[in-house]
């Protein structure tokens, strides 16, 4: 649906986007992630055609220039702050931009904005004014939605339904693009993880690799945790001791439930330990600044 291919953005001399290549497929929920000025806007923007780029962009079979906009026709939008008319209501702001009043009262349902709509929107809180923006890029049923930070002020029951909503629609072929630094959201929503550092992709992988892959630990609990830790202990199963479970190796735990049955104690929950996002990526991040930080040692240069 989406192709970036070998892109490189420049502003003025300073290369800001370095050789960047990713697809994104129908139904697809992909989280941008990366510290702050890593590049996310820059790439968000470059797709909808805002900046000069080299390389080759593809959106439904057609080339996305600086002067080329047609195909974005079917890619909804909110980057940075909403483009509203402040003394416009809300509902003619979405009028502005929509082909269907059917589906503009069914975005307005679903993102619960019913009673504000006909107030001036100069008058919105920035929550109100965020869903309005969120409302805007979701007119028209896009094949492609691009969120920039899109949870900037929501409450948490708005989240909750942006989030389902972001779900709903992709279950319908939907593809989102969304960058977010609150990543405990992210997570629960993303399909594929892009992250990006210095303009460079560092890992670009599908979720469920990404947890197969760091869920090593599972949490344990038992009638007795002392106790259990004693017996693993004395077996030479690593075990480490939280405030109200334990966390034992997953290649661990026919070994763990044996002991525990010749033991007497009984098992009340044993499950896979909930991939921890913040800690992978931080990982994930100090690992290439060390990497970068060698070569600049070896060859002089960044
Ligand atoms: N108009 C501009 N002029 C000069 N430099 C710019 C401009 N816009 C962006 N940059 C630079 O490009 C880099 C990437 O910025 P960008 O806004 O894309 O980062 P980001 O990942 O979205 O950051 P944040 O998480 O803080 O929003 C930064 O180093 C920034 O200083």
């Amino acid at each position: 649906m989406l192709q970036v291919k070998n892109i490189a953005v420049f502003i003025g001399h300073k290369k800001i986007i370095d050789d960047l290549s990713f697809q994104v497929q129908p139904g697809d929920i992909v989280g941008l992630v990366g510290p702050n000025g890593a590049g996310k806007t820059t790439i968000m923007k470059t797709i909808l055609g805002l900046t000069n780029f080299q390389g080759q962009i593809i959106f439904a079979n057609q080339k996305i220039t600086e002067n080329n906009h047609t195909a974005l026709a079917q890619v909804g939008a909110l980057i940075e702050h909403p483009a509203i008319y402040p003394f416009l209501t809300g509902l003619q702001n979405l009028e502005l931009y929509s082909h269907s009043h059917e589906d503009l009262l069914q975005v307005i349902s679903r993102l619960q904005m019913e009673h504000y709509i006909s107030k001036q929107s100069k008058n919105y809180s920035l929550g109100m004014k965020q869903k309005l923006g969120i409302a805007i890029a979701l007119l028209n049923h896009p094949q492609l939605v691009i969120l920039d930070e899109p949870l900037n002020g929501l409450d948490i029951e708005a989240t909750i339904g942006i989030r389902k909503i972001i779900q709903q629609y992709a279950e319908q072929g939907t593809a989102f693009f969304i960058s977010s630094h609150v990543l405990s959201e992210l997570q629960k929503i993303m399909t594929r993880l892009i992250l990006i550092n210095d303009g460079q992709i560092i890992i670009d992988q599908a979720l469920t690799e990404i947890r197969n892959l760091n869920q090593c630990q599972y949490k344990l609990l038992t009638t007795n945790l002392d106790k259990t830790v004693d017996i693993l202990s004395k077996h030479h199963l690593p075990v480490q001791k939280n405030e109200n479970y334990l966390l034992i190796n997953h290649t661990d735990i026919f070994k763990v439930q044996d002991l525990l049955y010749v033991h007497n104690l009984r098992l009340l929950e044993l499950a896979p330990q909930e991939t921890n996002f913040e800690k992978i990526i931080v990982n994930l991040l100090e690992q290439q600044r060390r990497q970068t930080h060698d070569n600049y040692h070896k060859t002089g240069t960044f």
